[in-house]
């Protein structure tokens, strides 16, 4: 999907939600256990009740790499069922010497035909680039993550008075363009994300950590539109969990919409965003 087809879809839905399959085996209900895919029985459910309040979803391969071979088969039959028009993330956290990052990139966009992969930048531009000649697909850098580590390196001062992850987003927006290079900035981040979107002001963000980990949509929003919306705001466990009984899909589409709603206030309220 290409950047004017995603803002075209945020502007369709009035929605800049991207729901997390996050999805544990030891935390759906218990009656899906009687399925042969419970993860994919799962995630089908979550799909069918909220394709449309949101406009991404993100695979984070974690919780089904830890299953072995099943969890690659669940991982395919799930991006394989999401809807045609939706963006999709396999959050995989790569990055490694320019050949084997060739390989990831085949397995996410050719093997799995994932519209983006989030990368590590830690090893560099050529650890980078290969996601970024893949026509049509994306590279999700991790910029200024929302955990609290994101301290012990991100936030440490470089000679000159800027921090790291500054370095890293100037460096980024070097390597990739608008059109096939975005930004992970933590939800978390209130503090850092009028500086990041002053420094980047084109690419998109992907914003995780609104939910369980307590970062504020509406504030990170103000903070962190530009003209075209520019920002994909992840919920993963407050969604997918909202609820754990039989009608566990049905709570999760109150959840997102929910968010939905919040979502296309503020696409109405922020006069930057007028593209939208
Ligand atoms: O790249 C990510 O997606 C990511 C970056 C980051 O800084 N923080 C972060 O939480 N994530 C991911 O976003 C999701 C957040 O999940 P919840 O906290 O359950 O909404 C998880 O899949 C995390 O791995």
């Amino acid at each position: 999907m290409n950047r004017q087809e995603l803002v075209h879809t945020i502007r369709e839905k009035q929605s800049y939600l991207c729901i997390g399959l996050d999805t544990d085996l030891h935390r759906i209900p218990r009656h899906l256990h009687a399925h042969a895919d419970p993860v994919f029985a799962f995630n089908k459910a979550i799909i069918d009740a909220t394709k449309d309040l949101c406009v991404s979803y993100k695979i984070n391969t974690a919780f089904y790499e830890c299953m072995g071979i099943r969890g690659w088969e669940t991982l395919q039959r799930t991006i394989e069922y999401i809807p045609e028009g939706i963006f999709t993330i396999a959050d995989a956290k790569r990055g490694d010497i320019g050949n084997t990052a060739t390989q990831y990139a085949k397995t996410f966009f050719d093997t799995f035909q994932f519209d983006s992969v989030t990368v590590a930048p830690y090893m560099g531009k050529d650890s980078v680039t290969p996601f970024l000649e893949f026509s049509g697909k994306w590279a999700i850098l991790l910029g200024l993550t929302s955990n609290e580590g994101s301290g012990d390196f991100q936030l440490q001062r470089m000679e000159g008075g800027e921090y790291l992850y500054e370095k890293v987003l100037r460096a980024g927006t070097s390597w990739g363009s608008a059109d096939n290079l975005m930004f992970v900035v933590g939800a978390t981040q209130t503090e850092q994300m009028a500086r990041i979107r002053a420094l980047v002001p084109d690419h998109f963000f992907l914003v995780p950590g609104v939910g369980a980990q307590g970062g504020d949509l509406a504030q990170i929003s103000q903070l962190g539109m530009n003209k075209d919306c520019g920002l994909l705001v992840n919920v993963s466990r407050g969604i997918i969990y909202a609820g754990n009984g039989e009608d566990f899909a049905t709570d999760a589409r109150q959840a997102a919409q929910q968010y939905q709603t919040a979502m296309a206030d503020l696409l109405a309220r922020t006069t930057q965003t007028v593209g939208v």
